[in-house]
């Protein structure tokens, strides 16, 4: 895992966009963002340990590509990229390949890009604006927490988004003004 702020150029979402500038663990923490590196071989475990502190009862497995989505492999890769909000935590585990998950600092808005491969593990926490690409891999399979049941919904950034209550309470938690 390495984090770092998006250089904002035009060009393809898969490159690195790689400002030069890094960003550190206590700026991720600021705004809320977690991490673990948890090797793939034996990772069930402490998976399943994270799952239970956590109240997390359901999983899935995507892989995002060509092959494993198929038709819907361009609408997908299109649905992530958008900036979006969840009201619930995002856990996502990477098993093979990887991306980038950006995410907005706030108050600046500034994206924060942080490029994951296997064995990498993030909380998004809900309300946060974000989104997610594949890299030049053009490959990821990632385990999904779910706390309830498997399902994948988005409320994309526009009006109604800054004023979600998920949205507003991330921002207090943070210490910023909605
Ligand atoms: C790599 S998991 C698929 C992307 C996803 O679930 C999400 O919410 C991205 O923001
Ligand atoms: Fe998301």
């Amino acid at each position: 895992m390495r984090a770092y702020f998006f250089d904002n150029l035009p060009g393809d979402q898969r490159l690195p966009h790689d400002s030069s500038r890094s960003v550190d663990a206590e700026t991720l923490n600021k705004i809320k963002v977690e991490f673990w590196h948890i090797p793939v071989e034996g990772h069930e475990a402490k998976l399943d340990e994270i799952a239970k502190e956590r109240g997390y009862r359901n999983r899935d497995v995507i892989t995002v590509s060509k092959e494993g989505l198929g038709g819907e492999y361009e609408e997908k890769i299109k649905a992530f990229y958008k900036e979006h909000i969840h009201e619930d935590e995002e856990i996502r585990y990477i098993l093979s390949g990887g991306g980038f998950f950006d995410v907005r600092q706030a108050p600046t808005d500034e994206w924060i890009r942080i490029a994951v491969s296997s064995g990498d593990l993030l909380v998004i926490p809900a309300g946060i604006y974000h989104r997610f690409t594949v890299d030049e891999r053009n490959m990821s399979r990632t385990t999904r927490l779910f706390k309830d049941e498997p399902k994948w919904s988005a409320i994309y950034r526009g009006d109604e988004s800054d004023t979600n209550p998920h949205r507003i309470n991330y921002l207090k938690s943070i210490a910023v003004a909605a």
